[in-house]
C-alpha cells in the first residue's frame, strides 16, 4: 500500500538527495535496517510523509525525538519547505554519528531544521507545537517525553505497531490524555496516535 506524495519537482529532488545520502551512509552507521533499504520510499519516506499530512501546515515548532536516520523528522522538514511553511524543525538524537548524517542532509537539502545531539530526558523543554517519535519506545515512555517537551496546547503524533492496544491500556494507568486513532496507510504500523492534553494521573 502507498500514499500519494503530491509535492513539487524541487521537493522530490531534495527527497532523492536525502535517499541517496542515506544509501551511501547506511552501511557504515546503520541508519535503517538493511532489510528495508530497498524499500526506502514506502517503508520510511512515505511513512514519514503521512505523519506530516496529519498536522496543520501552520506549525511553528515541530520536534522529532530519537530521529535516527531522520524518520519522520527530516522528511517533515523537507515537506514543510514544500508548503512554504515557516516551520522550524528540531531533531533530537543521542548518537553523534547519526547527528553528523542528519546535519549533512540538512545542508544538502537546505531544510529548516536543527539537530540536537542530546538525550531527550535531560534536554530542557522544547515546548513544541507538534512532537513526533517513531520506533523510539512504549507509549508510556513517549508520554513522559511529551509531558516534558510538548507545549500545553500541542499535539503529539506517534505511529504505533501491533502492540498498540496493550501500550494504550498500560499508558492510561499512568497518564491522562485525549487521543485519536488514525489508520496507517503504509506498511510499517497499523495506527498513528494523535495525542493532546497529557498530564499525570
Ligand atoms: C530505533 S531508532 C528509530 C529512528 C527513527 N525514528 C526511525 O524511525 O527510523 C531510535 C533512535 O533513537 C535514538 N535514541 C534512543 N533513546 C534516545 C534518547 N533517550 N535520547 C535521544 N535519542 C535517543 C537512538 O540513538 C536511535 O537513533
Amino acid at each position: 500500500m502507498s500514499v500519494a506524495l503530491n509535492v513539487s519537482r524541487e521537493t522530490m529532488d531534495r527527497l532523492e538527495t536525502y535517499a541517496e545520502l542515506l544509501r551511501k551512509w547506511n552501511p557504515k552507521i546503520n541508519l535503517v535496517s538493511k532489510s528495508t533499504i530497498d524499500d526506502l520510499w514506502s517503508r520510511h519516506i512515505m511513512d514519514s510523509a503521512q505523519i506530516y499530512s496529519l498536522a496543520p501546515h501552520t506549525v511553528g515548532h515541530w520536534a522529532d525525538l530519537g530521529s535516527g536516520g531522520g524518520f519522520p523528522g527530516l522528511v517533515i522538514a523537507i515537506m514543510a519547505a514544500d508548503q512554504n511553511s515557516p516551520q522550524k524543525t528540531t531533531l533530537v538524537e543521542s548518537d553523534a554519528r547519526k547527528c553528523a548524517f542528519l546535519r549533512t542532509v540538512i545542508r544538502e537539502t537546505e531544510a529548516n531544521a536543527v539537530v540536537l545531539n542530546e538525550r531527550i530526558e535531560t534536554l530542557p523543554s522544547l515546548a513544541a507545537d507538534i512532537l513526533s517519535a517513531r520506533a523510539l519506545g512504549s507509549l508510556e515512555l513517549l508520554l513522559s517525553f511529551a509531558d516534558r517537551h510538548l507545549a500545553k496546547t500541542g499535539t503529539a503524533i506517534f505511529p504505533k505497531g501491533a502492540s498498540w492496544e496493550k501500550e494504550l491500556a498500560d499508558a492510561q494507568s499512568k497518564w491522562k490524555f485525549d487521543y485519536q486513532l488514525v489508520k496507517s496507510e503504509t506498511e510499517s504500523g497499523p495506527v498513528i496516535m494523535k495525542i493532546t492534553g497529557v498530564s499525570r494521573v
